[in-house]
């Protein structure tokens, strides 16, 4: 189990910014940091990797304690147990794929680790190139394998996935989803993407100026959306269901994520990732009475 309890002052474009989190995170978990620019995700992560230090509070993994301001405890990034892999890949240039991995390894450890690597994240045909020879999912592929090289306790993953495009995306949550299962790893995810975080991520935080402002699943956090409000709008297929005689669709539609009916002859050919267009036939809105302020209907 993971347990959290951060504060720093933060300087943003807007002023000073009390980030304060407090949560309890369970070994195995996927979990998301989701919220606007700024609002303090990235900072969260550099603290638990020991690359930023809180003003106060306590990171404990597992009952090792990384950081504890009272006790004066402040343990170096290299020991904590913790893969980190950011939106650009930092490779080192001059190194190949398999001695980009090696170089992680720590001193005096057993290299079997990268050979099952390479073969477990199907890196064996590229194992002799240069990061330049790599395609961008490639090399991101490599940071991922980099990352596990030793054993962490923890996965942080800074929008690992956000300068490829969609099709490499979709291949690498996959990725991603399939080494968390192989591994078990508890994973945090910084992502902007809901469609990114349905498919990989078990809860959400929603950060907002440094606070949590919700947890919850990803249909719990995203699917706000029930009734289309819209005559038309184009969407990305996250998850088909049957449902008695038709289909329920989940599906990506800019930042929210819907859940809409779809019938036999509407769902053939459609598939996880498939783009489709939406359109409201009629335009038909409901009408809900706006709540007052005391937070009661008006009667
Ligand atoms: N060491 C620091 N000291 C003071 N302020 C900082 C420090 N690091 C980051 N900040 C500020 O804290 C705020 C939060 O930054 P952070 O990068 O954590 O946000 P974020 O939620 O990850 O944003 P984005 O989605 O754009 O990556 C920003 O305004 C940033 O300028």
């Amino acid at each position: 189990m993971i347990e959290l309890a951060l504060k720093k002052k933060l300087l943003s474009t807007e002023g000073e910014l009390e980030l304060s989190i407090k949560t309890t995170i369970e070994n195995g978990e996927f979990v998301a940091f989701f919220g606007e620019s700024g609002a303090g995700k990235t900072t969260v992560l550099r603290m638990i990797a020991g690359l930023e230090t809180p003003d106060a509070g306590r990171i404990v993994v597992d009952g090792e304690t990384w950081f504890d301001s009272r006790k004066k405890i402040d343990l170096p990034p290299a020991k904590r147990k913790i893969g980190f892999v950011f939106q650009d890949y930092a490779l080192f240039p001059n190194m190949t794929v398999a001695e980009n991995l090696r170089f992680a390894l720590q001193k005096g450890e057993n290299p079997v680790i990268v050979d099952e690597l390479i073969e477990t994240i199907g890196l064996r045909e590229l194992a002799d190139r240069l990061p330049s020879q790599l395609s961008g999912g490639q090399q991101q592929r490599v940071a991922v394998a980099r990352a596990l090289v030793r054993r962490p306790r923890l996965l942080l993953l800074d929008e690992p996935l956000s300068a490829l495009d969609h099709a490499m995306r979709i291949r690498l949550q996959d990725e991603l989803a399939e080494i968390h299962k192989r591994f078990k790893l508890t994973t945090i995810l910084v992502s902007h993407d809901p469609s990114e975080i349905f498919r990989l991520c078990g809860s959400v935080y929603r950060l907002e100026r440094g606070e949590i402002k919700e947890v919850g699943t990803p249909s719990e956090v995203f699917v706000k959306e029930r009734i289309s409000s819209s005559f038309k709008f184009v969407g990305e297929v996250l998850a088909i269901e049957p449902c008695e005689m038709v289909y329920l669709l989940t599906v990506a539609v800019g930042t929210q994520i819907v859940k809409i009916m779809a019938t036999e002859r509407e769902r053939e050919g459609l598939r996880i990732g498939s783009r489709i267009q939406i359109v409201s036939k009629a335009f038909h809105p409901m009408i809900f009475r706006a709540e007052t302020a005391k937070g009661n209907s008006e009667d």
